[in-house]
């Protein structure tokens, strides 16, 4: 299962920055193995970078970024993280213009168990970190859906602006 999104961000007036407090999508994981993002000139994507800041992904043009997402940091015990990111309004000199995603999302097959892949000698090396027990570990299609579900859910618990839910045992977190 793979799909591809076009999307267009139109400029906002102030009313709807203030409502939506300048973040177009909230913070997130995405659910498949790896999602490609052509570069945008309209810069808005922002990477939550381990010492906790929100930073800007540069516009490089010609060129797509990489991001790993939740089924590949299962897949591989933890070895590659699923990056954080978000989409907020973009600087203000940039503020008038239309901007354009275009995003390639890659999942695994939809029977493929989110189980770590132990035969690796390269994990056996580093060790492997686990989100679940093997045998509660969902299946692409269940963690998509279930990831799915959540984004279109209300907010279920609250911390330092930090969502989170367990789902089949395995938690979803959401950063704003
Ligand atoms: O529009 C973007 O640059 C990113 C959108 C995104 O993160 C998503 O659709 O999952
Ligand atoms: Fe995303």
């Amino acid at each position: 299962m793979t799909f591809f999104r076009f999307s267009k961000y139109h400029p906002r007036t102030d009313e709807e920055k203030t409502k939506t407090s300048n973040v177009w999508m909230k913070g997130h994981t995405d659910s498949g193995t790896v999602s490609l993002l052509w570069s945008q000139p309209v810069v808005a994507l922002q990477i939550l970078s381990p010492d906790g800041q929100w930073r800007f992904v540069k516009y490089v043009p010609n060129s797509i970024i990489v991001n790993v997402g939740d089924a590949m940091e299962m897949l591989s015990g933890g070895y590659y993280k699923a990056a954080i990111h978000r989409v907020v309004q973009p600087p203000p000199d940039q503020r008038g213009y239309t901007r354009l995603g275009l995003i390639y999302f890659a999942y695994a097959n939809a029977d493929v168990k989110l189980v770590p892949f132990k035969e690796s000698p390269i994990l056996q090396q580093v060790g492997i970190t686990r989100k679940c027990d093997d045998e509660d570990a969902p299946t692409m299609k269940m963690w998509g859906s279930m990831a799915s579900m959540y984004r279109h859910s209300a907010p279920k618990k609250k911390e330092n602006g930090i969502e989170e839910e367990v789902m089949n045992g395995v938690v979803v977190k959401h950063f704003n």
